[in-house]
């Protein structure tokens, strides 16, 4: 059997696209390597691109960079909408699409004002996709006519021709994403178009009608029922393309990614440089195993996910975090079905994040009398937050006291995330990748050499990494020479109650004991969704109002929670490890800690240098060195280490 453009083009990476069993599933992307974390397992060309209107201004809306300032794009003079980072992206622009659109942008301003909706973002993508269809469409008619010429003058002269019109393998190079990889991908799309709702095939023949009477996709051999098939597939394929800081700036039809499938615990994440999209592992991945990215966000309830993946993409989901644990799930994992138990852990309350506010206002519970008692949740979070003493909890759950909360108690914020944070950081993080050295990276951009090295090097002699858990002791890593650069909260030796060496052991320990405390009577569960949907809202009013010390401790609460709900290496674990550094070193420099003496102060500190530490770790591999992200920490690093020094 020959091999295809994409078929070819995904080996390339380590890659194979199987037929599934399921006809639901289709196909998957299985490895055929061995993948260590970070490692880009492909790139995917989008075949169209659309910037939301909130980020029409802000972005180059051909190669979705950002400027530093947003007064540099410069704005097309004729239809006023489209803005562009130079000449160079505009004529990019132009002669892909923008010499079609450009005329009928500023028709749609005029019509629909700001008020863009789905409908005017929907048949924008589709006319860029309709042209670079179009435009392929006849390409290969070319290249058929071509061949259909050649075969006839080699007839001519009396030589055998076969019928193969197929493109030659010579004709593109298959370590790079060639038109031929993405249109062929493309081509083979579900879209569900006999699952569609009446009213969604109404409105997309609507959009389909609409776009034909656009005179540059009138003549463009293209019919309705193509265009409505086309739109069936963006629902169930596009992607939402989020900047360096993981706000959603566009959308984006990326064939070749498109064919990787949705798990609720993936083992890949989606990135962008720009338009162009990568797949990265944030796990280890061995041969045989399929690759998984998230349609949706891990942080909603399982109902939630279940139904928003089967009413945008048709499937029921059986993912190792769905299936029951008595059910059989096609995840192959290693670790038994430890997944499974999250969304017990985390209740199946409303997680709809636009609805935290709303949350916070009122919430409804049910006293032992039976009687209804309206409460507000932010009150009660607040109140345990004012409460809670971070110094007392930091030296009660110090690893060297057998430190566990009272059974006959229920868990508050406090006692839970200290707990907790005892087990889950760093050692989630080194304890499932026992190689793992926390102290090689070194800071580009961090100044003070021999000052991080004496400042870093711990007291114990543990190494930091997950090997000294293990038992076998690698080599140490050499001391750093400049950056913070190595972890110095070891284990210590005696540590009670003893930090699982696996990941499995960790989990699973923290899921049964959480649960086997009593529930408080107010309803405010720490570990259930309701109370981390109610208290991000918090955390984020507390850092608008200066309340570092508040915002520190919810921030470490929140933590705890995405650490049940994501991987350790997930880019939203990354960043909000950075927060949580950036509201330590708020606090201390806000100087709402004096006057509470050196012993907290201390404390914070230790917490930024934890916090950067284990950011440092997270975005390195799969978020990477480039972007604002890793500045910005680099530059809270050096500005902490400066600190450190200057106060010696
Ligand atoms: C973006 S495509 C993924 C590639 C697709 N499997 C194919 O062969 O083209 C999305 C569609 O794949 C299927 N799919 C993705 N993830 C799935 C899963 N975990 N279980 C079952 N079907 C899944 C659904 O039919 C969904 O609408």
């Amino acid at each position: 059997m020959t091999s295809t453009a994409l078929q070819d083009y995904l080996s390339v990476y380590g890659l194979d696209l199987q037929a599934t069993l399921n006809s639901t599933k289709g196909r998957a992307i299985i490895s055929t390597d061995y993948h260590k974390r970070g490692t880009v397992l492909v790139t995917s060309q989008p075949l169209g691109t659309v910037a939301l209107p909130s980020s029409r201004h802000e972005i180059c809306n051909y190669c979705f960079r950002k400027p530093q300032t947003p007064t540099s794009l410069q704005r097309c003079s004729q239809c006023k909408s489209a803005y562009f980072c130079d000449m160079a992206c505009f004529k990019n622009a132009w002669a892909s699409y923008h010499q079609y659109v450009c005329q009928s942008a500023s028709i749609n301003n005029q019509h629909l004002g700001d008020n863009h909706d789905q409908d005017a973002l929907d048949l924008e993508m589709l006319e860029r996709v309709a042209l670079n269809c179009w435009r392929y469409n006849k390409r290969t008619q070319n290249y058929e006519q071509q061949q259909q010429q050649q075969r006839l003058e080699q007839a001519d002269k009396g030589v055998t021709v076969g019928t193969d019109t197929s493109i030659d393998a010579n004709d593109y190079n298959v370590d790079e994403e060639g038109v031929d990889v993405t249109m062929e991908a493309f081509y083979s799309l579900m879209g569900h178009e006999t699952k569609q709702p009446k009213h969604v095939l109404q409105r997309y023949t609507r959009l389909a009608e609409k776009a034909l009477a656009r005179t540059y996709l009138a003549g463009c051999g293209l019919t309705k029922e193509q265009l409505v098939q086309y739109l069936c597939r963006f629902q169930c394929n596009n992607f939402g393309v989020h900047d360096d800081h993981l706000f959603t700036i566009g959308e984006g039809t990326y064939p070749v990614a498109s064919l990787f499938n949705h798990s609720c615990r993936p083992n890949a994440v989606v990135m962008y440089d720009g338009a162009l999209l990568s797949v990265v592992a944030i796990e280890p991945i061995t041969p045989d195993q399929e690759v998984t990215i998230a349609y949706v966000d891990a942080a909603h309830d399982r109902s939630h996910r279940q139904s928003s993946l089967l009413s945008k993409y048709f499937f029921d989901c059986r993912c190792v975090r769905c299936a029951d644990d008595a059910d059989d799930n096609d995840d192959d994992n290693n670790d038994g079905n430890i997944y499974s138990q999250i969304d017990t852990l985390l209740g199946n309350e409303a997680s709809d994040w636009d609805r935290a506010e709303a949350l916070l206002q009122e919430h409804r519970l049910e006293d032992s009398d039976s009687t209804i008692t309206i409460a507000t949740l932010r009150d009660k979070i607040l109140q345990q937050v004012n409460e809670w003493d971070l110094l007392e909890m930091t030296r009660l759950y110090d690893r060297k006291h057998d430190s566990v909360p009272d059974p006959s108690k229920p868990l508050t914020l406090a006692s839970y995330t200290h707990y907790a944070i005892q087990f889950f950081a760093p050692y989630l993080w080194s304890s499932c990748n026992l190689g793992l050295s926390f102290g090689n990276e070194q800071s580009a951009s961090s100044v003070l050499s021999s000052t991080a090295a004496s400042t870093t090097s711990n007291t114990t002699g543990n190494t930091v990494n997950g090997s000294s858990l293990s038992g076998t002791v690698p080599p140490l890593p050499s001391p750093p020479s400049r950056g913070l650069s190595y972890f110095d909260d070891p284990l210590p030796q005696n540590a009670r109650p003893k930090v699982s060496t696996s990941y499995k052991g960790i989990f699973t320990h923290m899921m049964e004991s959480v649960q086997s405390y009593p529930l408080a009577a107010d309803g405010c569960i720490p570990y259930r969704l309701t109370t981390l949907a109610a208290s991000t809202q918090l955390l984020y009013d507390e850092m608008d109002l200066g309340h570092w010390r508040n915002a520190v401790k919810l921030g470490m609460y929140v933590l705890i929670q995405y650490c049940w709900i994501y991987p350790p290496y997930h880019p939203i674990l990354a960043q909000h490890l950075l927060l949580l550094a950036k509201c330590c070193w708020n606090s201390i420099i806000k100087s709402e800690l004096v006057g509470d003496g050196k012993a907290l102060e201390t404390s914070y500190q230790r917490g930024v240098r934890r916090w950067i530490m284990l950011s440092k770790e997270t975005l390195a591999p799969v978020v990477g060195k480039k972007g604002e992200q890793w500045r910005e920490l680099i530059e809270l690093e050096w500005i902490f280490l400066r600190e450190q020094q200057l106060k010696k």
